[in-house]
């Protein structure tokens, strides 16, 4: 048996040639999906302010940022409107109009930057005057075969509209399954699903509601449909169903605080997994570096290399362009 002094693990660490040369794992541009927020208007940026560096922007600057993706290799964008508030209802019906935000800038991106892929969200907490990413009965019980109903047509749209991938993150059971019937029956039979399929009830999430619209509307909480954080069997069962109901891929969310999961679901699937760091981690992140107790660069290269040790394919991240950026330099 060879030990000290014979042998040495700092041997190979000594210099960079050779850490580089015996790096695990890679991370790439190829590894991030950026996370965009649409807002009405021509021209338009509005800063978010629990989300310091994120804005919400219209159609048209959302068109130059896809572009400036596409150049730094990020092959993919997530996309969510800030629906305006007179077009938000109890039955989220705006999520159906082919002229909605979200569809006008599916069409726009695809138009001007036809090489990036876009991955769309599908729940109604955009378009619902409460905030639930369902209908809710008169208790305020977001309704399960109701809301897959609707879901079904929000994922047609934005399939119509040219979303590559079609992202469910409402946690209703059955969804997958009948939105991939659907896509199949009219004839989208490459456009992917990747299954929000293991998500919290989070409390990393305020930033989002607030870049959507929907934390002053929300009533309530997500824990009757999104997952309770002290479970990890029941995310394989999550992910399980998802897989038979037809998702490509499937997603685990929020993300640092559920890299458990990941590996567990890696492992015992081993099929594409992502994660999504979401607005709260953002926040985290900004927070601590401008608080002076960590570089940021150094904090936003790690975090995400640390998803790929987990087992991701690739990472949601609103650091996606600037992890790019210093990920090309
Ligand atoms: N269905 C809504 C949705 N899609 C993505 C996020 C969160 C993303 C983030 O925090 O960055 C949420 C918020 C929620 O479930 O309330
Ligand atoms: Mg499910």
């Amino acid at each position: 048996m060879s030990h000290y002094p014979a042998l040495r693990l700092r041997r190979t660490r000594a210099s960079a040639w050779s850490r580089r040369m015996y790096a695990e794992t890679v991370l790439t541009p190829a590894d991030l999906i950026w996370p965009l927020f649409v807002t009405d208007g021509e021209g338009v940026e509005e800063p978010i302010a629990s989300l310091p560096g994120v804005s919400r922007w219209s159609v048209d600057a959302v068109v130059a940022l896809a572009r400036e993706a596409a150049a730094l290799g990020i092959p993919c964008l997530a996309l969510f409107p800030n629906t305006p508030h007179e077009l938000r209802s109890e039955r989220g019906e705006e999520a159906l109009n082919p002229d909605n935000l979200m569809c006008r800038a599916i069409r726009a991106i695809k138009d001007a930057v036809p090489e990036i892929g876009l991955l769309t969200d599908v729940a109604l907490d955009p378009y619902t005057a409460h905030g639930h990413d369902g209908l809710i009965d008169g208790a305020g019980y977001v309704l399960n075969d109701d809301t897959a109903e609707i879901l079904v047509g929000q994922a047609l749209n934005q399939a119509r509209a040219g979303a590559d991938i079609i992202a469910p993150s409402d946690m209703m059971d059955g969804r997958v399954g009948l939105i991939r019937e659907a896509l199949e029956g009219e004839g989208h039979a490459n456009v992917q699903i990747m299954a929000y399929a293991a998500k919290y009830a989070s409390a990393f999430y305020g930033p989002f509601r607030d870049a959507v619209g929907s934390r002053g509307l929300l009533k309530g909480d997500k824990k009757t449909y999104q997952m309770d954080p002290a479970n990890s069997e029941e995310a394989l069962r999550e992910v399980e169903l998802d897989l038979d109901e037809g998702a490509d891929s499937v997603m685990v969310k929020p993300g640092l605080p559920y890299l458990d999961i990941v590996r567990r679901v890696k492992e015992r699937f081993e099929v594409p997994v992502f994660a999504y760091q979401v607005s709260g981690e953002y926040a985290m992140i900004e927070a601590a570096a401008a608080a002076g107790a960590g570089d940021r660069d150094a904090l936003v290269l790690e975090t995400l290399m640390a998803f790929k040790r987990a087992g991701c394919s690739g990472v949601l991240t609103y650091h996606a362009a600037h992890a790019a950026r210093l990920l090309g330099a």
